[in-house]
């Protein structure tokens, strides 16, 4: 169908149609018939035929009360007639790819006329190319299955398989060897923590926490006992299969009744007669991506300690999904193990070694999540700040109240603080060796994780009281506000609970403290 040809008003002619059934309003210089589409109005149709509506230019009483997304959506564009004359529209959509201009929306390393001594150009074209890939990519499937709770469409894993993302967010290391990483952008040998931390903070902007994990977070935890102990022919047939995006895996270590005690853990693994098998027997609780999952890197109990085994779904391995704060779309799950038998070669590292194996992978992980804390966070100040400076209340935009500005105030020193702390780290990543990283910074990450998810919440907090009723309404202005205060706790929880990682901050301390020294 040929495109409406859209024609040009005059303000008088639009004042016109100001009745029941000939109404037009105005809204970022365009005009709208809303004569048909005034009774299924979502807000009413008294709304609509107020005195300083009908006919009227009501763009501010518009984005008052609805995202501009709304008008994108292709039932509302057909209600577009025209424009007014010598007038042109202001407000734009999102672009794909572009960087917000919105203060504090983006780090000061991307944000207009800003610097940073960490990122090299090759960075800040990876950073191009990964915006525009999940912009293109990921978004509209992320706001689409955090809402229905299935898990993150096929397409999309194929998409990230194609440019080896699935490879690229395994971080720095001998698995990017001779792969052709976003396109050529970044070479295996160039590719550094920032690259990394790019690829997480740029899916972060989805705004989708349970589909963000859903995006094989499992995966990130998991596959590393792979990657740094597995034997030989366990690599060469695990790694391809996951790095393809075809098949799943997942890390098993919590329990219902030992969670953030490792040592706890009641899941057994005793070897079979002939010696040639482990036999599992247990069940683990919350593990992410579970319901989707073909691999499970599984904490267990054996005779001499802990032990890490890889396990692929098979018989007398059942999953049940549980259903969090978040989506579903993460595939949270209990598992369960009833005799599953599997060969003793997907050992992974020493036999009763699987605390070691367990505590070499935090650090990653925690540091993966305080990328994403801290982009989430950013992600909250834009919202507040738009909303802020659209939305009128006793006569006078919100951001003209102090109380408002205080709160944006506190919410932009934190995001700013976390990220300059997070890139330190970063940088002392890409120049330590894995053993430096987990002597000299598993007390500097379990300390910016603990700072950065208490920062969040508060962040959050203070977002829900900007925003309002709108805050706590899963749909609207506040949707994006609300979907963060209901999920925040997740970053603050999973990979170690604050008050843990805090304390275990002061203990790696405690443990350099030098004997010589006295007041
Ligand atoms: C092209 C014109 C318009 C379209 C397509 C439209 C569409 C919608 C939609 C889809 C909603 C549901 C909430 C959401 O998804 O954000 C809504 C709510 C609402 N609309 Fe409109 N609308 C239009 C114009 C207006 C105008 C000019 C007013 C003037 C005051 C208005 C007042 C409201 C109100 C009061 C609500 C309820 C808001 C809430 O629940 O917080 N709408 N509208």
């Amino acid at each position: 169908m040929a495109a409406k040809e859209l024609k040009e008003f005059s303000i008088e002619e639009v004042a016109q149609h100001n009745k029941p059934d000939d109404l037009w309003v105005v809204i970022d210089a365009k005009v709208y018939n809303l004569s048909r589409f005034k009774d299924l109005h979502p807000g009413g149709v008294s709304v609509l035929l107020e005195g300083d509506v009908a006919g009227q230019d009501a763009t501010e009483a518009f984005y008052g009360l609805h995202r501009h997304e709304v008008l994108e959506r292709p039932q509302y564009q057909r209600l577009q007639i025209g424009t007014i004359h010598g007038e042109k529209s202001v407000i734009y959509s999102q672009i794909t790819g572009a960087i917000s201009t919105v203060p504090y929306a983006e780090p000061t390393w991307l944000a207009e006329g800003y610097h940073s001594p960490y990122y090299t150009d090759n960075h800040r074209e990876f950073q191009k190319a990964m915006r525009k890939f999940v912009d293109e990519n990921i978004y509209e499937d992320a706001q689409a299955r955090e809402e229905d709770g299935k898990r993150p469409s096929q397409s999309v894993f194929d998409k990230m398989a194609e440019v080896n993302l699935h490879a690229m967010r395994m971080g720095p290391g001998k698995h990017l060897k001779g792969l052709i990483l976003m396109n050529g952008i970044v070479k295996p040998e160039q590719f550094d923590y920032f690259h990394e931390l790019i690829i997480t903070q740029e899916i972060v902007r989805c705004g989708a926490r349970g589909y963000g994990d859903g995006l094989l977070g499992g995966k990130v935890i998991g596959l590393p006992p792979v990657l740094n102990f597995g034997s030989d022919e366990l690599k060469a047939k695990i790694i391809p299969e996951v790095f393809s995006g075809k098949k799943f895996i997942c890390l098993a270590i919590s329990e219902a009744q030992a969670g953030s005690d490792v040592m706890g853990l009641q899941t057994t693994a005793v070897k079979s007669e002939d010696g040639k098998e482990w036999i599992i027997n247990g069940a683990k609780k919350w593990i992410t991506n579970a319901t989707q999952i073909s691999i499970f890197t599984v904490g267990c109990k054996t005779e001499d300690g802990l032990t890490v085994i890889l396990v692929e779904r098979g018989p007398g391995v059942e999953t049940r999904q549980l259903k969090t704060s978040y989506s579903t779309s993460a595939g949270t799950a209990y598992i369960t193990f009833d005799n599953v038998r599997v060969p003793v070669g997907n050992t992974l590292g020493e036999e009763g070694g699987g605390i070691f194996v367990i505590l070499s992978n935090f650090n990653h992980e925690r540091w993966v999540m305080c990328c994403s804390s801290a982009r989430s966070q950013r992600a909250m100040i834009e919202e507040c700040l738009k909303w802020a400076t659209q939305r009128k209340a006793f006569g006078k935009p919100l951001i003209s109240q102090a109380v408002i500005r205080s709160k944006l105030a506190a919410m932009i020193a934190r995001a700013e603080s976390v990220q300059s702390w997070l890139e330190n780290i970063t940088y002392q990543m890409n120049h330590m060796t894995y053993k430096q990283q987990a002597n000299k910074l598993a007390g500097q990450i379990a300390f910016l994780k603990s700072y950065s998810t208490q920062c969040a919440q508060l962040t959050a907090k203070d977002a829900v009281q900007i925003f309002g009723g709108r805050g706590i309404t899963r749909t609207g202005m506040g949707r994006f506000v609300e979907h963060y205060y209901r999920t925040v706790t997740f970053d603050a929880l999973l990979g170690g609970a604050e008050d843990v990682l805090a304390d275990l901050g002061v203990r790696q301390a405690m443990r350099a403290m030098p004997k010589n020294v006295r007041l």
